[in-house]
């Protein structure tokens, strides 16, 4: 058994238009997935009806089961919010692209982070503090006291998605879902605060969901891919072989422009 299992994912809007067509994959404890596609293929609505976040109107179908050493195995579809918030954190956590959305404007970060991790560790007091230092730290934030005492508005879009990853791994999940979570950065953060996310899910063994529409991203940090588009799976398989032998059309042509971005940079740099 998986620790997470998707089959026959339908996510339909309230109109009734089908946004996800019967989307499946799983991921063992410890593995990765990417899950790549264009804007409006339905990655982040997955990502959503994963953590049972989806909008309301929306209808899902299909199976999603999560089973997590120590925790009730749960389906998620149709699962009571009592249920799924026992799950959110601890089984599975979210770190979106834009951390903003993930950080209250009017809280000081250290106590941002001093929440979850007082939550699941039941720390106080100079415990508590000095394991918020410790986790901004871990997260590489140099001067952890000053970024701790900042307003999130204070400190720079790498900075905040440090944050972010901090706040996520306090809750220590079986599963990680990073969605887009370098996207809004510029490129050298980005390249740190994946080298830093990589890391992290290693030392800590943790699965990954790693959402993005850029295949050089993905490769960089999963082995295994799944290929959405429209809502429908293209195609699933390890990042080299789906590099060297795309098989669907759509895959073909994701490959085809990553290759030639990699090579107008060759042609310039020789
Ligand atoms: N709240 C909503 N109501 C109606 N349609 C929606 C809603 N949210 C998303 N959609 C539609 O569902 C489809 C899938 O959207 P989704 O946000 O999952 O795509 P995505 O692959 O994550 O795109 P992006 O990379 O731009 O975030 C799109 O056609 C989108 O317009």
């Amino acid at each position: 058994m998986s620790l997470l299992d998707v089959t026959g994912l339908r996510v339909r809007s309230a109109d009734g238009r089908e946004l996800v067509s019967d989307v499946s994959f799983s991921i063992d404890a410890g593995t990765r997935l990417g899950l790549i596609g264009e804007s409006g293929s339905g990655k982040s609505l997955t990502t959503l009806a994963i953590m049972g976040l989806l909008p309301a109107g929306m209808t899902v179908s299909g199976s999603i089961v999560l089973d997590v050493p120590g925790l009730p195995r749960t389906q998620i579809v149709g699962a009571a919010e009592g249920a799924l918030n026992g799950l959110r954190g601890r089984a599975v956590t979210v770190v979106f692209q834009e951390p903003l959305t993930a950080l209250d404007p009017l809280m000081r970060v250290g106590r941002q982070v001093a929440e979850p991790l007082g939550r699941r560790r039941g720390l106080r007091g100079s415990a508590l503090r000095a394991a918020v230092l410790a986790a901004l730290e871990e997260v590489r934030l140099t001067e952890p006291d000053r970024i701790a005492r900042a307003y999130p508005h204070e400190i720079s879009g790498g900075q905040r998605q440090r944050v972010a990853m901090a706040m996520a791994l306090a809750c220590e999940p079986a599963l990680l879902i990073a969605d887009e979570p370098t996207t809004a950065l510029d490129v050298t953060v980005q390249a740190e605060v994946l080298a830093l996310l990589d890391s992290l899910v290693s030392a800590r063994g943790m699965a990954l969901l790693f959402i993005s529409h850029d295949l050089a991203v993905v490769s960089t940090v999963t082995d295994r891919v799944l290929v959405l588009k429209d809502g429908h799976a293209v195609e699933e398989g390890i990042v080299q072989d789906i590099v060297n032998a795309p098989r669907d059309p759509y895959t073909r042509s994701l490959v085809a422009s990553a290759r030639e971005l990699d090579s107008a940079l060759d042609r310039i740099t020789r």
